[in-house]
């Protein structure tokens, strides 16, 4: 049986957790989440995990495996305590690196760990092929994000716009992958993974969209190198609990899961 720690619980989480339940040799013991939020995931545990303690912060004894599924701020609260202890991580905030040498600190938590800290794809594909592309050689990367007006609100695209009046496609963001996870913690984590797994932070050209005309959440990819040329359109259905995040997100972090323990993976 493998022990798990549940690191968050909001749109993400409780889609986690309903999917999990169909997961015999998997536990949740543990679901980590703020104070404030206690009532609340206590509601969500007792129907869809009733043998998880809400807790806030990860046992430090008892769990085999922790999954992050929180935001930016709990890679440092509870990941990189957790793989100093020795504990393997699966992580869904990947903006969090963007920070500069956060990525160097989460490896060296791991190093003296002896474990190690996986980063989901997420609401994104071609991770495998960009980075296998990596290794022949990468001339560029292009990630476009767009998404509908409500999926921008609380974040800085409402700078000097009313996101709910506007009638066309929208420009919000332009620059680096670095720039944008930073900018948008909660929207462009893809933006960190694409370009942790091709040309880094640095030189991956990022474009945001504030979109009226499109219901779904569209991810563009666009690489070029020695192995030839890719484009990648995923246009991916929102959860209906929040509207930024899309619910391949939790099929990605449910599959990292399930392959830690399938006797075949893929
Ligand atoms: N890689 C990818 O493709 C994607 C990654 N993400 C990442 O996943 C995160 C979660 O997404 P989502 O579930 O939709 O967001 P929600 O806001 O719906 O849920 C976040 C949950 O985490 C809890 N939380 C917040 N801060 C902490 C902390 N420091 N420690 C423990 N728990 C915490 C929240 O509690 P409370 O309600 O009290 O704040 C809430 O339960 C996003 O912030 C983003 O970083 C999201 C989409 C795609
Ligand atoms: O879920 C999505 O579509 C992408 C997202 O929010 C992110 O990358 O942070």
């Amino acid at each position: 049986m493998t022990r798990i720690a549940l690191v968050g619980c909001g749109a993400i989480g409780t889609s986690m957790l309903e999917l999990l339940q169909a997961d015999k040799a998997m536990e949740i013991k543990a679901i980590v989440v703020p104070a404030d939020a206690f009532a609340a995931t206590r509601a969500v545990a007792e129907r869809l995990a009733p043998g998880a303690q809400v807790l806030s912060s990860v046992p430090v004894e008892g769990i085999d495996l922790v999954v992050e599924a929180a935001g930016h701020a709990a890679i440092e609260a509870h990941v990189l305590p957790a793989l100093q202890r020795g504990t393997p991580c699966i992580v869904a905030s990947v903006g969090a690196l963007s920070a500069a040498g956060f990525a160097e600190k989460l490896e060296a938590a791991a190093v003296a760990g002896g474990t190690q800290v996986q980063l989901i794809a997420g609401a994104i594909g071609a991770i495998d092929a960009l980075a296998a592309a990596r290794i022949g050689g990468l001339d560029e990367v292009r990630y476009i994000g767009r998404k509908p007006p409500r999926a921008w609100k609380g974040t800085p695209a409402e700078q000097g716009r009313d996101l709910e009046a506007l009638t066309q496609a929208t420009v919000i963001f332009e620059g680096s992958a670095r720039e944008a996870a930073t900018l948008y913690p909660k929207n462009a984590n893809v933006a960190a993974s694409v370009s942790l797994a091709g040309l880094g932070l640095d030189r991956t050209l990022v474009r945001l969209i504030a979109d009226p005309a499109v219901a779904d959440n569209v991810h563009v990819v666009e690489a070029q190198g020695a192995f030839g040329s890719f484009e990648l359109t995923m246009r991916n259905k929102p959860l209906a609990a929040n509207p930024k995040t899309s619910a391949l997100t939790v099929y990605s972090a449910v599959r990292a899961l399930r392959n830690r323990i399938a006797p075949l993976a893929i």
